[in-house]
C-alpha cells in the first residue's frame, strides 16, 4: 500500500503567524513508519520527498508515484535509503542489496522500480536529478566521520557523511546520519541557515519515551517542535534547524538544493538567536 501526502512550502512571514497544531501540520511528518505500507511526504521544497517503507512478511514495491506524473518514481530522480530496523533487502535494476541497521543505499536516476523486503525499516528521500550517478550502497565503514563539539558545551557528536562528495557522487542529494556523544544533548549547535538548500531531519535511535526539542524558525524568530522517535522535521531553506534531546539520539540529515556542498552554511551564534 502507497499513501503520499503533499506539503506546500510556507513563506516565513506565514510560519510565524503559526501556532504549535500549524507549525506540526507542516513542518513535521509523523506515522511514516507502518508495517505494510510505503508512505511519503512530496514536499514542494526542492521537490524533495522522504518517507517510509516498513515490508513486514510481505514485499513492498515503489513504482508509480501519482503526484510526479512520471510511469516510474526514480523517471527523473535520484534515492538515497537508510535501513533504520533490522536486516532488510532491497532489490533494484536486478540488483539485490542486503541492507544492516545504518546501511545507506543510493540509487540513482533511472533505477526503476524499488522493493522492499524482511525486517527492515528504510527511510526513503528523493529529489529530482538531471543524470544517472551510479547506484551504491554504502556501510559506516565506508562513510567520511567528522568529529565535532564538546561534552563541556553539551553537543559533542560524531556526523557520518554517507550521501557525500568525499564519498560517492550523486546529482543533488547529501545524506548522512549524527549521533550525540557522551551524555551532549545539542545537536547543529551553533545552528546555521543554507538558503539554498532545503533539509529533513528523520530523528531515530531513541527511547519511545524521549523527545528532541528541535528549533526551527528563522534565526530571530524561533520556534520549536517536540519530535519524538522515528518522526522527521521538514526544514525550509530559511529555517535554522537544530535540537536537544531528553535522551540519547541520531538523525538522519538529507538536503537538496543548487550545490552539495556540505561546508556551505551560514553560521549564527547562540547569542544571535532569539
Ligand atoms: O550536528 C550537526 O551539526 C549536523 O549534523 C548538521 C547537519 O548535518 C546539517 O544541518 C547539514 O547542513
Ligand atoms: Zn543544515
Amino acid at each position: 500500500m502507497l499513501r503520499v501526502e503533499t506539503r506546500h512550502a510556507v513563506h516565513q512571514d506565514h510560519a510565524k503567524t503559526l501556532d504549535t497544531a500549524g507549525l506540526r501540520q507542516h513542518f513535521l511528518a509523523e506515522n511514516l513508519f507502518v508495517t505494510g505500507e510505503i508512505r511519503l511526504v512530496y514536499t514542494h521544497y526542492d521537490r524533495f520527498v522522504l518517507g517510509g517503507a516498513v515490508p513486514g512478511a510481505g514485499t513492498l514495491v515503489l513504482d508509480k508515484v501519482e503526484e510526479t506524473r512520471t510511469p516510474s518514481f526514480l523517471d527523473r530522480r535520484e534515492m538515497g535509503i537508510v535501513n533504520i530496523g533490522d536486516t532488510g533487502t532491497v532489490t533494484a535494476a536486478g540488483e539485490s542489496y542486503t541492507m544492516e541497521r545504518g546501511d545507506v543505499l543510493y540509487l540513482g536516476m533511472g533505477t526503476g522500480p524499488v522493493s522492499f523486503s524482511g525486517a527492515g525499516r528504510f527511510y526513503i528521500t528523493s529529489a529530482p536529478a538531471h543524470r544517472t550517478c551510479p547506484s551504491r550502497l554504502i556501510r559506516l565503514a565506508d562513510a567520511k566521520e567528522v568529529r565535532l563539539g564538546d561534552t563541556a558545551t553539551a553537543n559533542k557528536r560524531v556526523i557520518n557523511q554517507f550521501i557525500h562528495p568525499l564519498v560517492m557522487e550523486s546529482c543533488q542529494l547529501v545524506l548522512g546520519y549524527t549521533t550525540l556523544l557522551d551524555g551532549s544533548v545539542w545537536n547543529t549547535m551553533p545552528a546555521h541557515t543554507h538558503d539554498r538548500r532545503m533539509e529533513a531531519y528523520l530523528y531515530w535511535n531513541m527511547d519511545e519515551k524521549a523527545r528532541v526539542m528541535h528549533l526551527m524558525g528563522e534565526p530571530t524568530e524561533t520556534r520549536h517542535l517536540f519530535v519524538a522517535n522515528e518522526e522527521a522535521a521538514i526544514s525550509p531553506p530559511w529555517s535554522i534547524h537544530s535540537g536537544a534531546g531528553t535522551g540519547p539520539y541520531t538523525f538522519i540529515w538529507a538536503m537538496a538544493g543548487d550545490n552539495v556542498d556540505y561546508t556551505d552554511m551560514d553560521f549564527i551564534q547562540p547569542e544571535e538567536l532569539r
